[in-house]
């Protein structure tokens, strides 16, 4: 990608401004000088991050390619499976409980007149995922959606608990992850189209929150595989994609809302509630571009912008507003913050107050 062309620029605005010579130079030349620096901020940064971001840009195709989905017989999941298979993909699906797939294959069947295939397997038991992976076949996209999210503060959380979330949500991303690649790498080299491991974490996966000390964590812990993986598997063609939602209207939530802390529907409604199918248009539409971190709201974009680190970006637009916004992001970051100890501190007050 070549550089920004400046010297030719700024003949040719010379040459513009030389075409009026009734008008004095300086009432010509201050608004084209003024665009001028614009088009210098933007486009020259743009240039060189276009320039820069890393892995490139690639999109990748669905149509009649092999999409399994962890997780897909419910909430995000299930979304997921039925846009994957209205977007001409065989879709995959993997969970536990057999009469819920059976259900989501009915789903899937009866929104897109797609056949989805469905797999019974606990994704902590790595032989039964490596199992369900081999009968289903070499994937192309590889979503790892499932997990489980059962807030409590730590000092009362059971170990077992903790223990269950980490296992389920990190572990289980492995077992899948290590399950498909090798016929993911095969496949990829085969068909010679970028294959997609996306991973399905959450605003708390950027942003630990109370009384998820452990789903934070196995959150968290998934970031840190998506960066180390990418490295591993962009010889290959492979490309990993985090998906970060906000609280989202699936039977989990409502399932979940019935114990989380008060404390911690406050902090979490700071970034509102998305419905289960727009997340898993913004997840699909993430992955189709390779995008790295998919955000899937506004407070999510802030978010994953004040979040950035030192994360793989494809996008050279995103990484402007990385580049530009990450200063004030963390200022906003820092407000959100003080906004959270101040609802703790009151709470807490009122909670002990009245011990
Ligand atoms: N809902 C929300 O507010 C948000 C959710 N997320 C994330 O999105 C993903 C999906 O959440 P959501 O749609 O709400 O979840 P749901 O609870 O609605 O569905 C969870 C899915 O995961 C499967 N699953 C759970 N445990 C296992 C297991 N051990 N082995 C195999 N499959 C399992 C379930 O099937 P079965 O029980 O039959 O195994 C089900 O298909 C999760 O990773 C969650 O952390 C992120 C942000 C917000
Ligand atoms: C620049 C700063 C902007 C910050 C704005 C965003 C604040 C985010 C607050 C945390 C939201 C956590 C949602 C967890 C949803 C979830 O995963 C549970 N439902 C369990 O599944």
């Amino acid at each position: 990608m070549p550089f920004f062309p400046i010297p030719e620029t700024l003949d040719f605005f010379r040459t513009l401004t030389l075409l009026y010579p009734h008008k004095t130079l300086s009432s010509m030349a201050s608004p084209f000088l003024l665009l001028l620096l614009l088009l210098l901020l933007i486009i020259v940064p743009l240039s060189v991050l276009s320039f820069l971001v890393r892995p490139k840009p690639v999109k990748i195709p669905l149509k009649g390619r092999h999409v399994l989905i962890s997780g897909g017989s419910s909430g995000i999941g299930l979304s997921l499976a039925r846009l994957s298979a209205g977007a001409g993909a065989r879709v995959s699906i993997l969970a536990r409980n057999r009469a819920r797939l059976d259900e989501a294959v009915e789903s899937v069947r009866r929104a897109t007149g797609a056949e989805a295939r469905a797999f019974s397997a606990d994704v902590r038991d790595y032989e039964a995922v490596r199992r369900a992976v081999e009968e289903a076949g070499p994937v192309d996209v590889l979503i790892c959606n499932h997990g489980v999210f059962t807030p409590q503060e730590l000092e009362a959380q059971d170990l077992e608990e903790v223990r269950f979330i980490v296992e389920v949500n990190l572990m289980g991303t492995f077992h899948l992850i290590k399950a498909a690649l090798p016929e993911m790498k095969r496949r990829a080299k085969e068909t010679g189209l970028p294959a997609s491991i996306a991973i399905m974490s959450s605003q708390a996966g950027q942003v630990g929150v109370y009384s998820y000390t452990a789903y934070s964590a196995s959150k968290f812990g998934l970031r840190g595989l998506g960066e180390a993986l990418q490295h591993e598997v962009v010889a290959d063609n492979i490309h990993v994609s985090i998906i970060f939602p906000p609280d989202t209207e699936t039977p989990g939530l409502a399932e979940e809302q019935k114990r989380r802390p008060e404390l911690a529907s406050i902090i979490v409604g700071s970034s509102g509630e998305m419905k289960a199918d727009d997340v898993a248009a913004k997840a699909l539409n993430g992955i189709q571009s390779a995008r790295f971190i998919v955000p899937c709201n506004f407070e999510g974009t802030m978010l994953s912008i004040a979040t950035a680190g030192l994360s793989p970006q494809t996008s050279s637009l995103a990484a402007l507003a990385e580049v530009f916004g990450a200063g004030f992001m963390r200022f906003l970051g820092l407000c959100f913050q003080w906004n959270w100890f101040s609802a703790i501190d009151k709470y807490t007050k009122k909670q002990r107050g009245s011990m």
